[in-house]
């Protein structure tokens, strides 16, 4: 079988091992291996690049993905997908696997619904994914951005301030929960639970009131600016207030050992959908086991918000 292998939509840690796992997984089983570079941009362009079992080699241990990341306006529209298409047919390639977000997702699933053979691996920090308790550079991100609240706290407590760390996830809360929880905040702010600035403001000024050194607030990028959340704090209780905003330091970095683990066992999954000539279809990690569903079914299904753990947060700041 002739395989490619694309990224697309921002990039996320653990994506070089899933096209490791993929192609050395592939490669054994005696089948042809093509990389795509630029993602969907780069599948219109016809941009494919053989793939070797060295060719994969040294990029284990490394963040960002080696084929490139795109985020095309193009490819939206059918157009672009007839073009893409055209690409694989000209190359004689058969399978597309795809890792990336959910909007990765939709185009995946746009081509199969023009007769690609389409998988899609879940690669994004968010951990916003129907049927996979974790995509790929989530557990990597989540402990970066708990290593630098650490660094936060240290000096806040020496200036008894309030800290406002602003981290990613646009429509998703669970970087800032899970970080919020492993660091010990005293409020998460996240776009999956209705939040106000008094309750916030008073959460702080009774922390210090019952001692604490310092404060520290966990907010998502697509709930609230932590500037904006600092300067209100500040001027609603006249303690001082900075705001931290993590950017993109957060989605860079070695993945941890658990994003390589996962990835490597989703490499032999998804051959073995090919093999047993199973597509259109998502790869996740569900309990212990690698699992599979239709992409459709993936999409149209809202990923898990944990509230229970939002609770426990909330009791565990006092
Ligand atoms: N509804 C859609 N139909 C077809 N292609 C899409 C669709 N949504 C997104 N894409 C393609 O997938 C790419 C990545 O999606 P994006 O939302 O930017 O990132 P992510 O995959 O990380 O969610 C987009 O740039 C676009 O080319
Ligand atoms: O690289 P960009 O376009 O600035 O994207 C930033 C966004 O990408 C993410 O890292 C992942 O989001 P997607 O899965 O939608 O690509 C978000 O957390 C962040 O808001």
């Amino acid at each position: 079988m002739n395989i490619a292998i694309l990224t697309s939509g921002g990039d996320s840690q653990g994506m070089n091992s899933a096209i490791r796992a993929i192609t050395r997984t592939a490669i054994v089983r005696g089948h042809k291996v093509f990389g795509v570079k630029k993602g969907y941009q780069g599948l219109m362009e016809g941009l494919f690049t053989p793939l070797d079992l060295r060719d994969v080699g040294d990029i284990l241990h490394r963040g960002g993905t080696f084929l490139q990341s795109a985020r095309s306006q193009e490819f939206r529209e059918p157009s672009g997908q007839e073009k893409a298409i055209a690409k694989l047919k000209e190359a004689n390639i058969e399978h597309l696997v795809v890792i990336g977000g959910d909007g990765s997702y939709h185009g995946a699933l746009a081509l199969f619904g023009r007769g690609v053979k389409t998988y899609c691996l879940p690669g994004t920090i968010d951990n916003d994914i129907a049927y996979t308790d974790y995509t790929i550079g989530f557990d990597t991100t989540v402990n970066l951005v708990v290593s630098l609240i650490n660094n936060v706290r240290d000096t806040s407590t020496s200036h008894e301030r309030t800290s406002i760390i602003e981290v990613m996830g646009r429509g998703s809360g669970n970087i800032a929960l899970h970080a919020g929880v492993a660091s010990g905040a005293d409020v998460i702010i996240v776009p999956e639970v209705e939040w106000n600035l008094e309750d916030v403001c008073n959460e702080i000024s009774e922390g210090f009131n019952r001692g604490k050194k310092h404060g520290i607030v966990v907010v998502a990028e697509g709930a609230a600016s932590g500037e904006a959340v600092a300067e209100e704090i500040e001027k609603r209780t006249g303690l001082e207030a900075r705001s931290t905003k993590l950017g993109y330091v957060q989605r860079g970095g070695s993945p941890s050992s658990f994003d390589r683990i996962f990835t490597s066992r989703m490499g032999d999954k998804v051959i073995e959908c090919m093999e047993n000539g199973i597509s259109g279809v998502a790869i996740g990690i569900e309990g212990k086991e690698i699992t599979y569903h239709p992409i459709h079914e993936v999409l149209s299904k809202k990923a898990d918000f944990d509230f229970k753990l939002y609770e426990i947060a909330k009791n565990l700041s006092r």
